[in-house]
């Protein structure tokens, strides 16, 4: 295929892919992805295990667009059935990014780390992030340490960094870059904060809805967000919530409103700490029945 307009964006060689970052706690996650995107980057509530991924940036340098995931709901603490199921779905989302970083603390390997070792995905490439190098006191002993580590997995790439002195951060973008697959960019480069932020408003209605509803969340239930409009320091955003069945508009909109007065006027909150400025919000319910299986519904919806 030949390019026949000069000074185009050439999307044949762009380059986009999904990148999840994990770890246990306090390894320095969010630290890394601050680093790497080169701004604070705010994250929704870390409750929230209704999603498979939750787009934390996006960062965009050169040919290339790193959408940095994370995947909530896995856990680290407790043994149990339950959680060999939670994990069983964590391990299958990391199957569907493209570049699995996992961070570890240098020096440190616990057994909290031995649990996410379990979980790491066979079929995504998956870096080593050894973190917090800058600790060091002795800087010989990283080399045995990270030796120890790297005979546990099929490592893609090994790498020491320091996130908070962002030492090597940029090196672990190059790392990544041939991971992600050709597409063209899936945000605009100027946008990172616009389509993120209305993605990031159905997420945290949807959150609202599972965490308030329970086990009564209506199957197939989804978001879409009708109105998004910026005026000065205030959002306002129109969202609705979309059931299949008549029956289901009545579980999110509880007795006598009071669920969804709840779902609204929690996740308004959460959107004006997250986005830093005022929001109104409105929210209602529609039932389109068996949106699920129309594809002009679920073009509508944002799925392809
Ligand atoms: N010295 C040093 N400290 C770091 C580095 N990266 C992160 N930290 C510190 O480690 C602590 C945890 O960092 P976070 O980025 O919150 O870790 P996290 O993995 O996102 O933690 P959770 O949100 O609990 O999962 C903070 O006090 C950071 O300042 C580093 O490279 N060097």
């Amino acid at each position: 295929m030949t390019n026949t307009e000069p000074n185009t964006l050439n999307t044949d060689t762009f380059h986009t892919g999904f990148v999840a970052i994990i770890g246990r706690p306090n390894v320095g996650k969010s630290t890394l992805m601050n680093a790497l995107i080169g701004q604070k980057v705010s994250i929704t509530s870390k409750k929230a295990q209704t999603t498979r991924h939750r787009i934390n940036g996006v960062l965009t340098q050169d040919n290339t667009q790193y959408i940095f995931v994370d995947t909530p709901g896995f856990q680290t603490k407790h043994g149990g059935a339950l959680n060999r199921v939670l994990n069983r779905n964590v391990s299958q989302a990391l199957g569907e990014v493209d570049a699995v970083v996992w961070v570890i603390e240098a020096m440190k390997f616990t057994s909290q780390d031995e649990a996410v070792l379990k979980i790491l995905p066979e079929s995504t490439p998956v870096i080593l992030v050894v973190n917090k190098v800058d600790e060091l006191e002795r800087k010989n002993d990283l080399l045995p340490f990270v030796q120890k580590v790297a005979a546990k997995f099929n490592f893609k790439e090994i790498i020491p960094v320091s996130a908070k002195k962002g030492i090597q951060t940029q090196v672990l973008l190059e790392q990544i870059k041939p991971l992600l697959p050709e597409n063209p960019p899936f945000f605009d480069e100027d946008d990172i904060t616009d389509r993120p932020t209305r993605f990031l408003a159905t997420e945290i209605v949807r959150e609202k809805i599972f965490r308030l509803s329970g086990d009564e969340v209506p199957y197939g239930c989804t978001v879409t967000i009708e109105l998004f409009e910026e005026e000065g320091n205030l959002y306002r955003i129109a969202a609705a919530i979309i059931v299949e069945r008549e029956a289901h508009k009545g579980m999110i909109i509880g007795k006598d409103g009071e669920r969804l007065k709840r779902i609204s006027s929690e996740a308004r909150q959460d959107m004006e700490k997250l986005f830093g400025c005022k929001v109104f919000l409105e929210v209602w319910v529609k039932v389109r029945s068996g949106w699920g299986d129309s594809e002009a519904s679920l073009r509508s919806l944002g799925y392809e």
